[in-house]
């Protein structure tokens, strides 16, 4: 996957210009940086959903376009409609290779690749219920499940930790991690909260006020580096292997997390 002197603009407001970048296979990439800062439209842009303003974005050698079989997509939250009429499974299910069994074919193949999932995510117990009974981070687990159904080549994920208790945010992170390295899945992963993952993160993308900074997390994520993107003085504290980063309200969205742990 990658990017070559990429911009997006709405209107007269870029959100990042100048953007070269490639993820290498295996590789977990996190996109970080305030509310409005461009991270769910960059994911838009390698879904083919929102056009560059200039430059050109690759996916598995191809231009990115809607649809492309070699993407895993786990959307930003939204709970499902009470009344739906899906099981847990089912809706695992149709992330599994429809090409390969079929959705309407539930043969033994598909029955154990569904079940593995579903364990994957701790998702087991509550198989059979319908998705709109479940809890929001039940349902979280169960998208990132059918996201990683087909095994894509590449993996996008938008925020999935946000409903998740911290056992189930170490134990989804972990279970992405794993499909990088294990897998050889390049792995796009917006989050507001590096700690979670960063120990599966190789580079972080750090984007804000239209500007952004690329580099792995022990580049990035330093004092210097960040006030000099965000114009103004921003500490990144190291505080029992979380990094905490504390400024202005705008600098990362959430006002709790810029409280240093004692
Ligand atoms: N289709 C569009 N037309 C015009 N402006 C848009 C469009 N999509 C997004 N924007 C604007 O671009 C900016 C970036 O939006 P985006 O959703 O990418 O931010 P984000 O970093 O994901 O924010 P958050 O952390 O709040 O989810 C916002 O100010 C948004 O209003």
């Amino acid at each position: 996957m990658s990017l070559h002197g990429a911009q997006l603009s709405y209107g007269p407001r870029t959100l990042w210009d100048g953007l070269s970048l490639d993820i290498a296979a295996g590789e977990f990439l996190a996109v970080l940086g305030a509310n409005g800062s461009g991270k769910t439209s960059f994911l838009k842009v390698l879904l083919g959903l929102a056009p560059l303003s200039a430059g050109t974005v690759m996916i598995d050698g191809a231009p990115a376009q809607r649809g492309h079989r070699s993407i895993g997509y786990v959307p930003q939250h939204k709970n499902f409609a009470p009344d739906t009429a899906l099981r847990a499974r089912d809706l695992v299910g149709l992330g599994v290779d429809g090409h390969k069994w079929g959705v309407r074919i539930r043969g033994r193949a598909y029955n154990q690749r569904v079940d593995g999932l579903l364990a994957q995510v701790g998702a087991t117990p509550y198989a059979k219920i319908p998705v709109g009974m479940l809890s929001g981070g039940e349902q979280q687990r169960l998208r990132i499940a059918q996201a990683l159904a087909s095994n894509p080549r590449v993996l996008l994920c938008d925020e999935p930790l946000l409903s998740l208790d911290l056992h189930h945010q170490k134990a989804v992170s972990a279970l992405v991690g794993e499909q990088a390295k294990a897998n050889g899945t390049a792995v796009v992963f917006v989050t507001h909260e590096i700690n979670p993952i960063l120990e599966h993160v190789d580079r972080v993308l750090y984007l804000a006020d239209g500007r952004f900074t690329i580099g792995t997390p022990a580049q990035v994520m330093r004092t210097e580096v960040l006030s000099e993107l965000y114009g103004t003085r921003v500490e990144v504290l190291h505080s029992n292997g979380r990094i905490v980063v504390v400024g202005a309200a705008r600098v990362d969205g959430h006002a709790a997390q810029e409280v240093v742990p004692s």
